[in-house]
């Protein structure tokens, strides 16, 4: 079980912005290449490294989620680990079998059919002919493509491509190592479940690297996260740190957004006594939580209900607290146009992670008509010692007779 079968030592991949000096590079390569002499070391005009320094190991039982930005490298790395892309610098050493599914087509030659396909794809892996027939019924079957496997693969959708990309890459052979980037995205959502619970059983036998923006899934999957920035390694580790730390600075990046009639402005918002306007407050797992908004109005309405919304990295909303209609007559009497708005949660039941709030005051007279709405308004980081696959993780107290 701890036997390694992905070990990686300073790896790194240049690439070049410019398409002619990248041709002619490649060119001066190939011939080095052929004489022996070891990749050119150092950047040339317009290269820049896609990956560098990077160095992990993945055992057998083990799954390593890889995180990052756009552009982050998640997938050139992928790539040299399946050996599509050749490294410039360090060594990689696999042992055992590999399956793959990388780019969103799973390599298929799109004028023949799926049934064809498959056959090539196992002939690449150095499959007889009979051995490819006897998995094929259990292929088709788990990319539930019966009535369209003699279909040519260019009218499939995408999402039927990776079905059957998925079944290829994890049931024509039983790979030691089973590589995949984000193109489960694209399956439906049933699929994906099937997909996973695959890998779950894979993951008793082989070792999976995987890409996924979806943190749930990550949390569910991985045991351990290798977060990437510009190309390098920013934090290896247990997937409970290292994912925290990547949504937490997945958020950093948000700017408020204002919309609505802006009556009534949000100058301050406050948790549990912590300014963030647009930044970061932390708090532990399950303490109380108090929100205190300090707004200034121009036009003031009656009545006004107050919504505070946490999102996730998904931006799905995870939790909601609305005020009931409140009202403004005592501004009115003061002639004071500054308003302050507190809300008690108690203890808050979000897993730890990193959440947007959002917050937006309604007309409490019409109740449709938005007084002000800010996106991003400050961001929550939940701390605490476990992840959950689940949005809320319940406060509670448990015994043993
Ligand atoms: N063949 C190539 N030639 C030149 N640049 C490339 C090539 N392949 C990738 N790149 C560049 O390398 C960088 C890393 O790309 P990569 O596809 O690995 O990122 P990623 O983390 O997988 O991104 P995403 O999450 O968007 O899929 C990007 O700047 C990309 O433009």
């Amino acid at each position: 079980m701890t036997e390694p079968l992905i070990e990686c030592e300073n790896l790194g991949k240049k690439f070049c912005r410019d398409l002619k000096k990248s041709l002619w590079y490649g060119v001066k390569d190939s011939c080095s290449d052929l004489f022996g002499k070891p990749p050119h070391p150092q950047l040339r005009e317009g290269e820049f490294w896609a990956n560098q320094g990077i160095d992990f190991s993945l055992n057998r039982g083990e799954c390593l989620g890889l995180l990052g930005r756009n552009g982050a490298g998640k997938t050139t790395l992928l790539k040299m680990l399946c050996g599509l892309v050749k490294p410039d610098s360090g060594q990689i050493r696999l042992k055992g079998s590999v399956g793959a599914l990388i780019a969103l087509n799973a390599g298929f030659q799109p004028v023949l059919t799926g049934r064809e396909n498959v056959f090539v794809y196992g002939g690449i892996l150095g499959l007889s002919q009979k051995a490819i027939k006897d998995r094929l019924d259990e292929i088709v079957a788990f990319a539930e493509l019966e009535e369209f496997i003699d279909t040519p693969v260019r009218n499939y959708s995408s999402g039927m491509n990776v079905r059957l990309g998925f079944a290829c890459a994890s049931l024509l052979i039983k790979p030691d190592i089973l590589i995949l980037d984000e193109v489960l995205a694209v399956g439906d959502v049933s699929f994906r479940a099937k997909c996973y619970e695959r890998i779950t059983d894979l993951l008793q036998q082989c070792a999976v690297i995987f890409v996924s923006h979806n943190s749930t899934q990550v949390a569910r999957t991985c045991s351990k996260c290798l977060h990437l920035h510009e190309g390098r390694p920013l934090s290896l580790g247990p997937t409970n740190q290292v994912l925290q730390r990547y949504l937490a600075s997945s958020f950093e990046r948000h700017d408020s957004q204002e919309i609505g009639q802006q009556i009534i402005k949000l100058n301050k918002l406050l948790t549990n006594g912590n300014t963030h306007l647009n930044q970061r407050c932390i708090i532990d797992y399950g303490t109380d939580v108090k929100f205190t908004l300090e707004l200034t109005t121009t036009n003031m309405p009656d009545e006004v209900i107050t919504i505070i919304s946490l999102t996730n990295d998904a931006g799905d909303i995870v939790s909601q607290l609305r005020s009931p209609p409140q009202s403004l007559a005592s501004l009115h009497a003061s002639e004071s146009n500054e308003l302050i708005i507190t809300c008690e949660t108690g203890k808050l039941p979000l897993a730890p992670g990193t959440y947007a709030i959002t917050v937006s005051l309604l007309d409490g007279g019409t109740q449709n008509r938005i007084l002000t709405w800010v996106r991003n308004a400050g961001g929550l980081e939940i701390r605490g010692d476990t992840m959950s696959n689940s949005p809320t993780l319940l406060l509670s107290s448990w015994d043993m007779r």
